[in-house]
């Protein structure tokens, strides 16, 4: 039988913020959401990240770490001019969030205009997602994920996929709406299930051939539409390693942009302990293998994996701390601890 859901840990998200600036700044973020014209006044004292065809613009500050530079509307607009830019594009600017001050924070990317030319111009580097989400600390790493997303979502979804005809974005860019279907489209995500499967004592960690070598992660699959999370959770351990799930318990969730939006949903389940054989199917899986504590633990604590002379990692390791994949396999190792 599946044991209900039960929260694990209590989110820093929780307990640090006092709940009346919490509730006025999200009823402000909603609001310049909602409304167009709300949404063009925050645009004018907001902050803006930008990127060059998806890739985050990062800066090297002088205390040693990379910073997502927020850009004043007016120095966008003057970068834009002087580049040979329209300075109204800042408009098509879209709402990502909003700072503890209330200040808008929004993406917009250059498009066109000279990549060196803006990063001259912005002391900056523009980096591809994958490395600025490696670079970045703390909360810069999912609001520049999300700001990529949303982008995307834009740049993809420019036209109406049951008229043909072109859509219409709001100011905040929350929605795109087909005036010829009266179709509101929204920003999509895809949702995913990741689970670490334990037998009592070892964890069951998998690969794909298309992982760095070494890398082993957590099992994850798209859950099927209809599907509740357990049934997908249940279905695709069934299907990538052959085994049965006996209870799962809920862990977190993140927002994962590669390769495109997914919404992951994190879970430690358990199998009978005399029902742990393995069979792997090789169309998804390269390998799949059952690891001892003193194993994780090991690969827990390395950073960057020593490389041959091919620059292939040579040991096993498992994915960076900004993966929820990481947290799954260092709370394990840490209920294994404490049952030790
Ligand atoms: N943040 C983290 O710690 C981790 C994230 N992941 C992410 O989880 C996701 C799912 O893992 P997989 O094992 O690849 O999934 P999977 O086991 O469902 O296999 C992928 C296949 O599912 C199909 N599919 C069904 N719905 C899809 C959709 N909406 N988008 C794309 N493909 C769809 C495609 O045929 C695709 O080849 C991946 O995007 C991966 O990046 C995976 C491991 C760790
Ligand atoms: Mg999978």
């Amino acid at each position: 039988m599946l044991q209900p859901l039960r929260i694990l840990f209590r989110p820093k998200w929780m307990v640090s913020r006092s709940s009346a600036s919490y509730v006025s700044r999200m009823r402000h973020l909603n609001k310049i959401k909602e409304e167009d014209e709300a949404c063009r006044a925050a645009l004018q004292s907001g902050n803006i990240f930008l990127y060059h065809k998806l890739a985050p613009l990062l800066r090297w500050t002088d205390s040693g770490i990379y910073q997502l530079p927020a850009l004043q509307t007016k120095d966008v607009e003057e970068i834009l001019e002087k580049l040979g830019g329209d300075k109204e594009m800042v408009k098509e600017s879209i709402l990502i969030n909003c700072t503890e001050q209330n200040e808008a924070q929004f993406s917009f990317d250059v498009g066109a205009i000279d990549q060196a030319a803006v990063e001259e111009q912005c002391r900056g580097t523009f980096v591809d997602l994958r490395k600025a989400f490696f670079l970045l600390r703390g909360s810069e790493a999912p609001l520049v994920a999300r700001g990529q997303a949303l982008l995307r979502w834009h740049q993809t979804n420019g036209f109406c996929s049951s008229t043909g005809q072109p859509t219409q974005r709001n100011q905040s860019g929350s929605q795109r709406v087909c005036h010829s279907s009266g179709i509101t489209y929204y920003p999509k995500m895809s949702p995913v299930v990741i689970v670490l499967v334990s037998d009592g004592k070892r964890c069951l960690l998998g690969r794909q051939s298309t992982f760095p070598r070494g890398m082993y992660s957590a099992l994850a699959g798209f859950c099927d539409i209809g599907e509740t999370m357990e049934e997908a959770l249940r279905r695709e351990i069934a299907e990538e390693v052959g085994l049965e799930v006996e209870s799962i318990q809920y862990s977190g969730s993140q927002h994962w942009p590669f390769p495109q939006s997914s919404f992951m949903v994190a879970c430690h389940a358990t199998v009978n302990p005399d029902k742990t054989h393995v069979s792997v199917d090789k169309e998804e899986l390269e390998d799949a293998q059952w690891f001892s504590l003193e194993e994780v633990q090991e690969a827990l604590t390395i950073k960057v994996p020593p490389r041959n002379n091919k620059g292939e990692p040579t040991v096993f390791w498992v994915p960076p701390s900004y993966a929820i994949a990481n947290r799954l396999i260092q709370e394990w190792a840490n209920q294994q601890h404490l049952k030790s």
